[in-house]
């Protein structure tokens, strides 16, 4: 892929002060993400991913290093982190471990109010949030309470809430742990699908190896660095996974 970068760290360090000692959660690290790019983060715990993360999220700015979004660098060790909040609105979706839904809101109404939110009318954004259901598997499930789901279906609706702005860039946060392998491996090949059919750039930090091969492109830390950095073959997938397939079922 040639495309210019959606997001690129470079040399990022982040310190932490915790009593007398400086925790060093990244030390030097530098990644980049294309669009339509599936990329792993990988690493024991307490390698610095989650950190790694903080940083690309705009939720924490460097102690050394800089990231840049489409092309700008946004953030670097002075960037105050209220003036990133917009960027962060308009351009980043994030995933984490547990969907969080709200329970008294249906699948549907719970992805349409990340799109209320953003002041587009309540008519207008339960349509879209019941198109995208639908595309990511759902159309079963608009009306029912996240209580009714499964969690696989409940991370789906989850990513669907992350994916209702479109923003170019999607951050998961170990987006599978909760899930059996056959559920977590339907949430990783619509990370997969996700990347190829709208170019989004998905980052998945995980500790599961289970689902390497759809990959484009691993990094995997070790200490707050990055100690290997593996390219996959870019395959697309042989069929939309939003067709009719029993495992979108579940
Ligand atoms: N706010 C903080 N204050 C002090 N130390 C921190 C802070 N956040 C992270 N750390 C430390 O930085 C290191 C990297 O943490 P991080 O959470 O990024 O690792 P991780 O690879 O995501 O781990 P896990 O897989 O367990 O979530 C760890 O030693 C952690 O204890």
């Amino acid at each position: 892929m040639t495309a210019d970068p959606i997001l690129r760290i470079t040399n990022a360090s982040k310190h932490f002060v915790s009593g007398d000692t400086v925790v060093r959660a990244l030390d030097g690290v530098s990644i980049e993400v294309r669009p339509g790019e599936l990329v792993g983060i990988l690493g024991a715990s307490g390698s610095g991913k989650s950190t790694m993360l903080l940083l690309a999220g705009l939720l924490e700015v460097p102690t050394a290093g800089t990231v840049d979004l489409l092309g700008t660098t946004v953030s670097y060790p002075d960037a105050r982190l209220d003036r990133l909040r917009d960027l962060r609105r308009r351009h980043i979706g994030f995933v984490f471990q547990k969907a969080n839904l709200i329970p008294f809101l249906t699948a549907a109404e719970n992805v349409a109010l990340a799109l209320e939110i953003d002041d587009v009318p309540a008519r207008a954004a339960l349509n879209h949030a019941v198109a995208l259901l639908e595309e990511l598997g759902l159309g079963h499930r608009v009306d029912n309470r996240p209580a009714r789901l499964s969690g696989g279906e409940q991370q789906r609706v989850a990513i669907a809430r992350a994916l209702a702005n479109a923003p170019p860039l999607l951050l998961a946060d170990e987006p599978t742990a909760a899930l059996d392998s056959v559920r977590g491996r339907h949430v990783m090949e619509l990370f997969h699908h996700i990347s190829r059919s709208a170019g989004t750039a998905v980052v998945v930090v995980t500790h599961d190896p289970r689902s390497l091969d759809l990959f484009d492109r691993t990094y995997e830390f070790s200490d707050g660095k990055v100690i290997a950095e593996h390219r996959g073959n870019h395959t697309a997938p042989a069929m939309p996974l939003w067709e009719p397939r029993p495992h979108l079922t579940d």
